[in-house]
């Protein structure tokens, strides 16, 4: 049985947005958070313009969070230049220093699909220092997010010290279940309320959003 966390609201992040109705609508069910997909190859990827567009429908009180892979350093810069946002996420090999050079709080992807390597939690926070936080994400190593897979959370390491965020193949259907599994800070979701690549779909937010707050209630 978990320890309850009383009171304790788990925060949501939708990912991978393309339309700025999608965003309105996801801040009006409760998003906490609004991902902007940059790495080259996705599906989801939008240009810099784009996502000014996007987090110009951002209702206040919502994080804007640009998301990148290895992506070079003057693409990076850009983005954070026209986007402003509040949050960097990196699903690459990014290090430290690279994370920390813009001026903005960062989340770390860790790969949690194939070989695991420096997942303890004092490599992490060694390799790390500066992160705000890790996002725990299916893919392996060199492999793309937003995959709509899960992985074994019981591989999520004990004893983290920063907060951490739980990815990889959440939906309506399982985010209950993840949420009492593993207590995470928050959870991110892009597959999982999708038509379609990059495409959102209301009922599916307001499902995963309804999901969540019965989870943050539920008492074992
Ligand atoms: O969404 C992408 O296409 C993507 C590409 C490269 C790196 C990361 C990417 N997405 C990350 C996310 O959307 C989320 O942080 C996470 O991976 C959850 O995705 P999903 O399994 O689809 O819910």
């Amino acid at each position: 049985m978990n320890p309850p966390r009383t009171l304790f609201r788990t925060r949501i992040k939708f990912c991978g947005f393309t339309r700025p109705g999608d965003v309105r609508l996801a801040c009006e069910l409760g998003a906490d958070a609004i991902g902007f997909v940059f790495a080259s190859g996705s599906s989801r990827r939008v240009a810099a313009e784009e996502a000014r567009a996007m987090r110009q429908a951002l209702a206040p009180l919502v994080d804007a969070v640009a998301l990148f892979s290895d992506n070079p350093v003057d693409e990076v810069r850009e983005v954070v230049r026209q986007v402003r946002p509040s949050l960097l996420q990196f699903h690459g090999n990014e290090d430290d220093a690279f994370c920390r050079g813009f001026g903005v709080p960062y989340l770390k992807a860790i790969p949690m699909g194939g070989e695991l390597a420096d997942q303890h939690p004092s490599a992490l926070h060694m390799r790390y220092p500066g992160a705000a936080g890790f996002l725990f994400d299916s893919h392996a190593r060199g492999g793309s997010g937003g995959s709509g897979k899960t992985f074994d959370w019981k591989r999520i390491p004990v004893g983290v010290q920063k907060p951490f965020v739980l990815a990889g193949g959440i939906t309506p259907d399982n985010v209950f279940e993840a949420i009492q599994a593993t207590l995470p800070w928050g959870v991110d979701v892009s597959s999982g309320i999708e038509s379609a690549p990059g495409l959102k779909d209301g009922d599916k937010m307001r499902h995963f959003v309804e999901e969540v707050r019965r989870a943050d209630c539920h008492v074992d």
